[in-house]
């Protein structure tokens, strides 16, 4: 398999090249289970959430090592939106996406017991990468109608040119 050099905080990866759209070929970073590669993200990306943040919120799945880091540095809690309904979820706020990334719509989904903790928080979007925006458009919808303020929106990587403001620590190419 094809794979391509990324470098964060002086760690080096060699990720997958995947093509998830004909014609246009991207390197496939992923958190789980490396937390030396999570850790030096989070580092990264730690200067970058302001001193007022007081929660931090992000999706399943890849960027959930990430956000545990970083809110582990930080001591702050977090809350992570689903990909899925879980039969246990009561009154979840359902936010539908439609991210480029994979080409297909999505949806989040938010049990209400952690819809709550966002409730007058000035909340923090932490994501893995940022492509279209899309992703981070819907959580920060989700925010709103939970009640919270978002802050600031933050991705280590960055993927081509987001449809939203978003800080961010380096840039990968689409090839
Ligand atoms: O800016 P966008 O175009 O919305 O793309 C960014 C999204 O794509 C990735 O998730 P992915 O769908 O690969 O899911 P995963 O985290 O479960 O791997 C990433 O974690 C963001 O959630």
């Amino acid at each position: 398999m094809e794979t391509y050099p990324i470098t964060i905080g002086g760690v080096t990866r060699h990720v997958p090249l995947i093509e998830p759209l004909p014609g246009r070929r991207i390197p496939l970073v992923e958190f789980l289970g490396d937390p030396e590669f999570t850790r030096a993200a989070a580092e990264a990306l730690r200067p970058l959430v302001p001193k007022e943040a007081e929660i931090l919120f992000t999706t399943e799945t890849s960027p959930i090592p990430l956000t545990h880091v970083l809110a582990e540095a930080l001591g702050l809690p977090y809350v992570v939106a689903r990909r899925r309904r879980r039969p246990y979820m009561e009154d979840p706020i359902i936010q539908e996406v439609q991210t480029l990334t994979l080409g297909v719509g999505e949806v989040l989904w938010l049990d209400r017991r952690f819809a709550e903790k966002l409730l007058n928080q000035r909340v923090v979007l932490v994501s893995d990468v940022v492509a279209s925006g899309e992703t981070l458009k819907a959580m920060e919808k989700m925010v709103l109608r939970a009640g919270g303020h978002v802050v600031a929106r933050l991705a280590v990587f960055r993927q081509g040119t987001p449809g939203l403001a978003v800080d961010t620590v380096a840039e990968l190419p689409v090839l």
